[in-house]
């Protein structure tokens, strides 16, 4: 088989089939590739198929590349099966290290030579991941966001052993599939955006434990405030504009001594049976009554006139 460039993909392989494996393929059958999926659950078929339906009318808002069909996905009976003639494949399966470490060799075993094969991993470095397949040159990791359908980010980051071909060709597929890409040079444990969103998480856990805040405040605390400006601004300029005038120099002389002062305990809490409990009861209060269903719904609907309102969004989708 010819290896494709970027631009002349047309068949994508999504292997694990859950959240993010069925995030990807919405999105990828959205801009009008051909998917075949696979996914050892045995009610795999039946759950990707309600997530890709569920997705829809946020992707037909969007705008369906021509072409895009729900009728182009096909779900295999086996993993070779599903890669068989895949020109990319992304895996998706859980984030446990030797299960990734195995899938991962399976899937080189398993696909055409060359082909790029991206894992969807939230922190695991390639380099660990990448220890038992025959050619891991191919190996690369695309990590998204949730869901992959919406959130345009992916950050992108080869192992040692990866080739640099792999890693830009990757980054290349994935602009041309509709993402924003961030290609990494050397691995950073939970990339960029992860380690961001830890630091944030953490800190949340510790008001919980420590009854500083319930779950409810923490959420407000960041749609009502700095989530709106994030969306428009990353931290970084949005600090800069603290500084008036005088913009980032004078917003460090001014509040950077603050930085020492013991505002964060970067240190993870543990978490216990107590803390798990009030978090997740917390969220349920959060909730008020909403099913994942209708969340997932408004959190769609939401992201879609965030993009719209700040320019992200056109009307329809480009065509491949
Ligand atoms: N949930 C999230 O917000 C995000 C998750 N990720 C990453 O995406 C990957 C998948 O996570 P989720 O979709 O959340 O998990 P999930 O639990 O929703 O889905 C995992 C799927 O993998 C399947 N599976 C189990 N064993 C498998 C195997 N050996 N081969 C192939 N598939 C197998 C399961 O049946 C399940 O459908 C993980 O690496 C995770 O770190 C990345 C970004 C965000
Ligand atoms: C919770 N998570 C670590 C799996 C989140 C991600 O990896 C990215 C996201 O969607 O926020």
């Amino acid at each position: 088989m010819t290896l494709p460039t970027p631009e002349e993909v047309r068949r994508v392989a999504c292997v694990g089939a859950g959240v993010i494996g069925g995030g990807w393929v919405a999105h990828f059958l959205a801009r009008g590739y051909d998917v075949t999926a696979w996914d050892p659950a045995p009610d795999a078929e039946a759950k990707l198929r309600r997530l890709v339906d569920a997705a829809w009318p946020a992707l037909t808002q969007l705008g369906l590349a021509e072409g895009a069909s729900r009728d182009r996905l096909t779900v295999t009976p086996t993993l070779e099966l599903a890669v068989a003639e895949a020109q990319f494949v992304q895996e998706s399966a859980p984030e446990k290290l030797d299960l990734k470490r195995d899938l991962l060799a399976r899937l080189d075993a398993a696909t055409p030579a060359g082909v790029v094969i991206a894992s969807s991993t939230s922190g695991y470095p390639m380099t660990d991941m990448q220890t038992t397949a025959a050619d891991p040159s191919r190996l690369v990791v695309g990590h998204p966001f949730n869901p992959p359908y919406l959130i345009p980010l992916v950050e992108v980051v080869g192992g040692e052993h990866t080739e640099e071909a792999a890693v830009s060709w990757a980054s290349r597929f994935y602009e041309v599939a509709g993402k924003s890409v961030i290609t990494m040079d050397r691995e950073v444990p939970g990339f960029i955006a992860n380690r961001l969103q830890e630091a944030l998480w953490r800190e949340a856990l510790h008001m919980v434990a420590n009854g500083e805040a319930t779950v409810r405040d923490i959420d407000a605390s960041i749609t009502e405030g700095p989530g709106l400006r994030w969306a428009v601004m990353g931290p970084m300029l949005t600090f800069a504009l603290a500084g008036g005038e005088g913009g980032m120099a004078h917003m460090l002389d001014h509040f950077g001594p603050s930085l020492k002062a013991p505002w964060t305990r970067l240190e993870a809490p543990e978490l216990d049976r107590e803390l798990y409990d009030a978090v997740v009861s917390g969220c349920d209060v959060a909730a008020d009554g909403r099913t994942i269903a209708e969340l997932v719904a408004e959190r769609d609907r939401g992201v879609i006139d965030v993009l719209r309102a700040t320019g992200r969004l056109g009307g329809k989708a480009e065509p491949r």
